[in-house]
């Protein structure tokens, strides 16, 4: 299974030596951005993805949690975003949002928050299912992401990864439902080996 280490787990005064400890054996960065209005938080802009890509060759996702993502998406991408996911909650019109996002030459992904259905995401190339409630960190998983992963899983042919509450004992429950990658926070950056963690989650599917 691929990992998509998030950014927002690292610790804040030593971001690039936090990439550097997990570049070897993640398969992307993973970038909560939000603006305190989807979201309670405030977190990540254009300039951190910026200084990101300067350091790592890996794929950098952007996670717009923002109520004007249509502001956004072509910022983000000038800086260096190769996926950017986006939020029915935070779009006009999402098809049109994900049409936009990929002939800017990003990979168009849909976070599907725990009371939304899978349906209704055509257009995809990644699907992000929220194992939480969005714009939190720290908390336990939502069961019922099992049961959407099954869904998810051939849906459009989209890629499958969960964020939110990936924790030692649910991360190879995700693996058996069928997901893709997930997007590991505290598990990684607690571990006392973050590359051993990272290449444990590789091992599983
Ligand atoms: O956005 C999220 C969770 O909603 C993640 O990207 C967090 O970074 C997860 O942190 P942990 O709870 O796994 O430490």
């Amino acid at each position: 299974m691929k990992s998509y280490v998030s950014l927002w787990s690292a610790d804040p005064l030593n971001v690039g030596r936090d990439i550097d400890r997990v570049a070897g054996h993640a398969d992307g960065f993973h970038i909560d951005v939000t603006d305190g209005h989807l979201t309670p938080q405030l977190l990540f802009g254009p300039d951190f993805v910026a200084a990101v890509r300067t350091r790592t060759t890996l794929p950098i996702e952007a996670h717009l949690m923002v109520a004007d993502a249509d502001a956004w998406v072509e910022p983000f991408i000038e800086a260096g975003a190769d996926v950017v996911t986006v939020h029915r909650r935070g779009t006009g019109d999402l098809a049109a949002t994900l049409d936009r996002i990929g002939r800017a030459g990003a990979v168009p992904g849909v976070a599907v928050e725990l009371d939304e259905l899978v349906s209704g995401t055509a257009g995809a190339k990644r699907l992000l299912l929220m194992g939480t409630l969005i714009g939190i960190k720290g908390v336990d998983l939502d069961e019922r992401v099992y049961g959407k992963i099954a869904e998810a899983v051939g849906h459009g042919g989209a890629e499958v990864f969960v964020d939110g509450g990936i924790r030692e004992h649910t991360v190879p429950l995700m693996a058996r439902a069928g997901a893709d990658g997930v997007v590991p926070g505290s598990l990684v950056y607690g571990a006392a080996d973050p590359g051993a963690r990272l290449a444990w989650i590789r091992g599983l599917s």
